[in-house]
């Protein structure tokens, strides 16, 4: 008898790729431009926002989530359905990744303020992981000082304990406040979320996977709550200007005030100051974000790809 030969596996990528041009087309099919409400609200989202840019790219990534909140309201309504319960309202959330200085906080915030516009995401919360490190105390005696933004630098049992409270739907939900004056979790301070439509959550760890075993005392990891994720990309190189090029401004702003943990570096000659960002970089950002960062986009459901002025070059959107 004839052998029926077995299908070949075929390992495709789980992404489609399609470069700015071909992103920047999808708005035709979905006519959006912004109001007049939504540029005064996208001004101080970030230093140098080019409004074309948002029109291009962060629109039509608005209109997909907005595609993405409906069908997931969907599926929960199925479950609820199938188990005979009341429907409840559950937060739709997005997880933003990547390294530090690549524009996680300037994407999240150009995020909410497109998300309000639409009419079933008016309440949208913003929570960044800084709050969730532990204080400076503890990274000492952990011996941790100097690794902060590390996976292990987190509470993080706090932080999935935090994100499945939101989800499902307790009314109020504290996390802790980091201060990047202070360099320090603020002693007492305590931002709230109250069952948002959509919390968007950001930070160079969420989509770390599990604790391993030995540590663990639960198997899920943050990006289990997540109905959505983005990955901000660039090259290393780029990503290394853009820090470099933050500091030497915080240097005249925030370093400046004598309340800051670096107010040293505010008398810094512009060449201390590279040096003195430049080897933060090396020593601690460089590192986590090879080691710990870099390896988790593959798992994010959309990857933007900046090039070297911040511009989206190349957009990765998950299909299978
Ligand atoms: N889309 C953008 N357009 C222009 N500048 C940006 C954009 N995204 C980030 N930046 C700038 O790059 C730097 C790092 O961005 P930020 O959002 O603070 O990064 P992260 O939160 O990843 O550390 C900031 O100086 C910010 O103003
Ligand atoms: C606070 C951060 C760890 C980022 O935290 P995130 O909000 O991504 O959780 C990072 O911005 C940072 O300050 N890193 C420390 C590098 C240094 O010690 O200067």
């Amino acid at each position: 008898m004839a052998r029926v030969p077995r299908p070949r596996a075929v390992i495709e990528s789980p992404y489609v790729e399609l470069d700015r041009a071909a992103w920047a087309r999808l708005r035709n099919s979905h006519p959006l431009s912004l109001t007049g409400d939504d540029v005064r609200r996208l001004r101080g989202t970030a230093d140098r926002l080019d409004l074309n840019e948002v029109e291009e790219v962060y629109l039509p990534l608005s209109r997909l989530l907005n595609f993405y909140v409906g069908a997931t309201a969907g599926l929960h309504r199925v479950t609820t359905d199938f188990l005979g319960e009341r429907p409840a309202k559950t937060p739709f959330v997005i997880g933003i990744a990547g390294s530090v200085a690549v524009g996680k906080s300037t994407t999240a915030r150009i995020l909410r303020e497109l998300l309000i516009r639409w009419p079933d995401t008016p309440r949208v919360e913003l929570v960044t992981t800084d709050g969730f490190l532990f204080p400076n105390a503890e990274l000492e005696r952990r011996g941790m000082l100097d690794r902060k933004g590390f996976p292990e630098s987190y509470d993080r049992r706090a932080l999935v304990r935090f994100v499945a409270a939101v989800k499902s739907g307790v009314t109020e939900v504290t996390a802790p406040v980091y201060s990047h004056l202070t360099y320090d979790i603020v002693p007492d301070e305590h931002i709230a979320v109250h069952q948002p439509d959509v919390l968007i959550i950001e930070g160079l760890n969420v989509l770390q996977p599990a604790l391993p075993a030995p540590e663990r005392r639960s198997t899920l990891a943050l990006s289990d709550f997540f109905d959505f994720s983005v990955y901000v990309d660039a090259r290393e190189s780029e990503i290394r200007g853009w820090y470099v090029e933050r500091f030497l401004r915080l240097r005249q702003t925030a370093f400046a005030d004598p309340k800051s943990y670096f107010h040293r570096y505010a008398s810094l000659s512009d060449e201390q100051a590279v040096d003195r960002a430049t080897s933060i970089w090396d020593s601690i950002n460089a590192p986590n974000l090879r080691q710990n960062v870099a390896p988790t986009r593959s798992r994010a459901t959309l990857v933007l790809g900046k090039g070297p002025d911040h511009s989206v070059t190349r957009v990765q959107l998950r299909k299978l």
